[in-house]
């Protein structure tokens, strides 16, 4: 039950595209509300950015906090701006030399039209010691699934991968979960995969999961349906409580219900946001929906690093397989003999190497398929429209999110690298099998069908006034509210 009239929300996202969008989407899921006004920090070279995704929304502001100069390129305040992800360590820790920016800017905001509630990203640990000192409550985004958040934590606090005669590829039970099966070393990043963790790199991550257990709540980027034993599991043996508040991104304004009037105070009667100008991609997925073909999406998020000849090989496999396909390439994933690979796949598919919006590909009717590194936003994002996965991680906590969708929730197939590994390289012949597999297949079809069902039912969780993420989204509040009266 919400029992105050108007809050003033501030979110601050980790610098990488990843954590910015799904928090813009959480943006507009709280002034879809009408009675929230949002703050949202980044930094002056993201402010473009966030700015034109707030879309001007008249109960929205951002303020840029400069980015600590001289620990990497300059100009590069965002992680898939670096020019290597060997820097991300040094990135990410930099960002703690923000925080006297950030509480002058946090005092400020505070001071005009006091803070109801911080949300911001489990990387900016030092957040909390912010918030504290004006007694805001802070609230975490991790930007992971409570099933990853839930593996990380028991093999952490049960040390199962210590041990140096563990390989990398040698099975690790886990004794809460017996079903999942197989999880390896392969499936962490150090330093948390080494056999025994240390250094500076480590202690910086272990100081934020201890402000995040510190924190007032941790909301999570799904719904409840999604993963209801593990949202439980953690919220009887983890910190802070875990709300699932999404998927954040059927909030984007599109979603915007503006015939409801339910909880409007002081906000807008009508947003409207920017109209989009939609991509040349858009046009040739509306020709293949016309000529009834079914497109595979290939996109790896923004910021893996792909070397050059797997992206060649991802290439030839596309090209063997005979599926129609959109692949969006970045930058740094160059090295494709672009001319003779045109001419192979001629109309069949396309390759665009411009910024997308990712949502509006995979919600055209024509998309029938992703292959997906499956970082979370991704993930959701290709969930909440039924949308079947080919799960290729990459890193990060990529290799979770992909057995959540292959082995848990199973609206997904996984490609086969050549030795079984979860970070072997990916031949023509096992990529172009399964692509063909979740396109044309029979577990492509079962997989599409489950896909579906789920996207249903995040349609429903967020629904206004009834769905579960619109009604944890409202005791959230008023857990808030009642914190701030006692
Ligand atoms: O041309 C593009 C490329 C990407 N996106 C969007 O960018 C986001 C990418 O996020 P995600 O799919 O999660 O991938 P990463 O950028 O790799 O995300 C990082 O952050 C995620 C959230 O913490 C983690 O789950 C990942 O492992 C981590 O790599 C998504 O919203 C995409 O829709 C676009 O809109 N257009």
């Amino acid at each position: 039950m919400e029992t105050k009239q108007y809050y003033h929300a501030v979110l601050f996202p980790f610098m990488a595209k990843g954590h910015i969008i799904p928090l813009l989407h959480f943006a507009h899921l709280l002034l879809r509300r009408r009675s929230i006004h949002v703050t949202f920090v980044t930094t002056p070279a993201t402010r473009s950015f966030v700015a034109d995704h707030l879309g001007g929304h008249p109960s929205s502001d951002v303020v840029a906090i400069p980015f600590p100069q001289g620990i990497v390129p300059p100009g590069v305040e965002s992680s898939d701006k670096l020019p290597s992800m060997s820097l991300f360590p040094r990135f990410v820790m930099s960002t703690k030399l923000m925080l006297p920016d950030f509480e002058r800017a946090l005092g400020t905001l505070h001071g005009t039209r006091p803070v109801d509630f911080l949300v911001s990203d489990g990387f900016l640990g030092w957040t909390l010691e912010s918030a504290n000192k004006f007694g805001i409550p802070r609230l975490v985004f991790y930007g992971m699934s409570c099933y990853a958040s839930c593996i990380c934590k028991t093999v952490g606090d049960g040390n199962l991968l210590a041990g140096a005669d563990l390989a990398d590829d040698d099975p690790v039970t886990l004794p809460e979960f017996p079903w999942i099966q197989v999880v390896t070393r392969n499936d962490f990043e150090p330093p948390f995969s080494d056999p025994e963790p240390k250094g500076p790199y480590f202690d910086f991550h272990v100081s934020c999961f201890v402000s995040s257990a510190n924190s007032f709540g941790l909301i999570v980027n799904g719904c409840y349906e999604l993963e209801p034993f593990f949202v439980d599991h953690w919220n009887r043996h983890a910190l802070p409580k875990a709300w699932c508040v999404g998927p954040f991104c059927l909030a984007e304004p599109d979603n915007i219900n503006r015939s409801s009037s339910s909880n409007v105070t002081n906000g807008p009667t009508v947003f409207q946001p920017n109209n989009k100008v939609p991509g040349w991609w858009i046009e040739w997925l509306d020709r293949k929906l016309e000529q009834g073909v079914p497109i595979l999406y290939v996109a790896f998020g923004s910021q893996a690093e792909i070397s050059s000849n797997q992206v060649k090989e991802i290439g030839r496999g596309l090209e063997d397989s005979g599926v129609s396909f959109l692949w969006v390439i970045k930058n740094r994933d160059s090295e494709l003999e672009e001319d003779r690979f045109e001419d192979q796949v001629k109309d069949r598919g396309i390759v665009v190497r411009e910024w997308v919006d990712q949502r509006e590909i995979l919600t055209h009717p024509s998309v029938q398929g992703f292959l997906s590194h499956c970082g979370l936003n991704s993930t959701m994002e290709a969930i909440s429209v039924g949308v079947p996965i080919l799960a290729w991680p990459m890193m990060a906590e990529q290799p979770l999110n992909a057995r959540m969708v292959v082995e848990e929730i199973k609206v997904g197939l996984r490609v086969e690298t050549f030795d079984g590994s979860v970070r072997g390289f990916v031949t023509r012949d096992g990529l172009a099998k399964m692509v063909k597999e979740l396109m044309e297949g029979e577990r492509g079809k079962k997989v599409r069908k489950r896909a579906k069902e789920y996207g249903e039912m995040a349609e429903k969780a967020m629904e206004e006034g009834t769905g579960s993420s619109w009604r944890n989204l409202n005791s959230l509040m008023g857990e808030i509210c009642k914190r701030k009266e006692a």
